[in-house]
């Protein structure tokens, strides 16, 4: 399951980018009653190892969703990259590993729109799950009847994003709690505008000049601002050098464009108390292996 980026400055809610980082999940189903988790990696020692784990939650979920019968025995091994809690999906990838596994283990019809409307309805967050399922950059939005739906596009090769991780965390729901009931029209119409430039951007012409104007948010970023205040500051830095950079979902994480003429730039903006990463864009997503094909 890959790491993604939401929001990529002003998509809020719409736009993702899944990212060549990923959680492992291996899960078996036993006659032996009772829940086993083992985690390797980011959350060892930290998240719950039995029933209340977000993939064996994920995966009840989806049984009672298909109709199937609980099994009686779960076993899970899960070996995690992605950061908790830092703006790079990682509840999105663990409730999307939980209901692809049980969806595969049960031998289920569920469509690819069915299970993204299930992972969308857990995890709350469209704009995470439609990249981490479908790979590539997405558009996720809700049709009339309030359903949630994706659309995938591909980014240009000369994508190349790098994430400063810091080592604070921020929940989303935290960061959510942050933003105001009703924005200013002007401001709406400005993220609209920027949105489609940066769809165009990210596809078409990832200029550096463009990637810039492209990722300017007036939207969530600067509301959120007091809860992150060190990621919104090297968002600041980095763009006065030129660099486009934007805050990482709900944060803390901030994501920058890196260019020829900039990648230099990077790093001493960012200095030592983050761990920078560049990264690739995962073009594929959720990738399910069965035992003899591993
Ligand atoms: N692989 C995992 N296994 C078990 N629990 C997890 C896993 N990944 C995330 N979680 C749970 O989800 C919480 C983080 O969710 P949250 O939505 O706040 O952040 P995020 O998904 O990392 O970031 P964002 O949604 O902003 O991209 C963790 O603190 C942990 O409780
Ligand atoms: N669009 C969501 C993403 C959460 O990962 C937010 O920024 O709150």
């Amino acid at each position: 399951m890959p790491a993604t980026s939401a929001n990529l400055g002003p998509g809020f809610d719409a736009l993702g980018l899944a990212l060549n980082l990923h959680d492992e999940v291996e899960a078996t189903l036993s006659d032996e009653p009772g829940v086993h988790v083992t985690v390797e990696g980011e959350g060892a020692g930290e998240v719950d190892t039995g029933e209340g784990h977000l993939v064996v939650r994920a995966m009840r979920r989806a049984f009672l969703h298909m109709g199937v019968p609980q099994p009686e025995g779960i076993r899970l091994r899960c070996r995690n990259r992605i950061p908790h809690a830092r703006g790079l999906g990682s509840s999105s990838a663990a409730v999307c590993a939980g209901i692809l596994a049980a969806h595969v283990l049960a031998d289920s019809e569920m469509s690819d729109d069915e299970i993204f409307a299930l992972a969308t309805e857990m995890e709350g967050h469209p704009d995470n799950v439609a990249p981490c399922l479908a790979g590539g950059l997405t558009i996720a939005w809700s049709d009339q009847d309030g359903r949630p739906r994706k659309l995938k596009l591909t980014p240009d090769q000369r994508i190349r994003p790098v994430v400063a991780i810091p080592a604070t965390r921020l929940s989303t729901e935290a960061a959510r709690g942050l933003l105001p009931k009703d924005v200013p029209h002007k401001d709406a119409s400005f993220n609209a505008g920027r949105a489609a430039l940066l769809i165009a951007a990210l596809t078409l012409n990832p200029e550096r000049e463009l990637l810039l104007a492209a990722t300017e948010d007036r939207l969530h970023q600067h509301y959120r601002a007091p809860a992150m205040r060190d990621s919104v500051n090297l968002v600041e830095r980095l763009r006065a050098v030129g660099v486009p950079a934007v805050v990482s979902g709900a944060g803390p994480t901030v994501l920058a464009f890196s260019s020829s003429d900039t990648q230099d730039l990077i790093a001493p903006e960012v200095g030592n108390d983050w761990h920078i990463q560049q990264m690739d864009v995962d073009p594929v997503g959720a990738n399910v292996q069965f035992p003899e094909t591993r």
